[in-house]
């Protein structure tokens, strides 16, 4: 089975995705990195030099192209639902798990580690706050298509393993 684990930048797809791979047996695959390994170059670098229209495309062919273990779970990067048809084709092809979080709750764990996410790398303290409550708002009508939602705050791997088998 392929869960997908989206939302957005910061709620814990990476950290909860290797958890929940481990609780599971299945593998873990964090479609940033893999994106990063193709290109041999980090997202920040290939945004800087051919812009987000270039990266999104990149990241819908990776999304969909790439040769999944029977069991795994994928970590999304945060604007892969948001664009072409990849919610459909997620939701197509396994379970899409959104876990949720307030804008201001997303801004304070953001604060550190900005750089390495380009769309925040430029932006203040307030501007983050604010880009967040904007970007959260214009998302959240692909991310609450998600087969499943879960609260950020209170994440549990045990608990989201237990809601996994009993979907199978
Ligand atoms: N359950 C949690 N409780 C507290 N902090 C957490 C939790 N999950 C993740 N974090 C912290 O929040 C930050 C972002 O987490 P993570 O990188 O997993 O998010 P992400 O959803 O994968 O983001 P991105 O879309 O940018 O890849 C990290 O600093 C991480 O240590
Ligand atoms: O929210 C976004 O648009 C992004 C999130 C990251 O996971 C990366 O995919 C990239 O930095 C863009
Ligand atoms: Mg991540």
């Amino acid at each position: 089975m392929k869960i997908f684990l989206i939302g957005f930048m910061g709620c814990g797809k990476s950290t909860m995705g290797k958890k929940l791979a481990v609780k599971l047996g299945y593998d873990f695959i964090d479609l940033d990195h893999q994106i990063e390994k193709n290109l041999g170059t980090t997202i920040t670098a290939y945004f800087a030099e051919n812009g987000e229209e270039a990266f999104r495309k990149l990241e819908s062919e990776t999304l969909k192209n790439f040769d999944y273990p029977s069991n795994a779970i994928i970590a999304t990067g945060g604007g892969a639902p948001c664009f072409f048809d990849n919610m459909d084709w997620m939701n197509a092809n396994g379970l899409s798990i959104y876990i949720e979080m307030s804008a201001a709750a997303l801004a304070k764990r953001l604060e550190s580690g900005k750089e390495k996410r380009p769309l925040l790398k430029d932006l203040s303290e307030a501007e983050m706050v604010r880009f967040i409550e904007d970007k959260l708002t214009e998302r959240e009508r692909f991310y609450k298509r998600a087969g499943v939602t879960v609260n950020g705050i209170s994440l549990s791997a045990d608990a989201m393993r237990a809601m996994i088998l009993s979907r199978q």
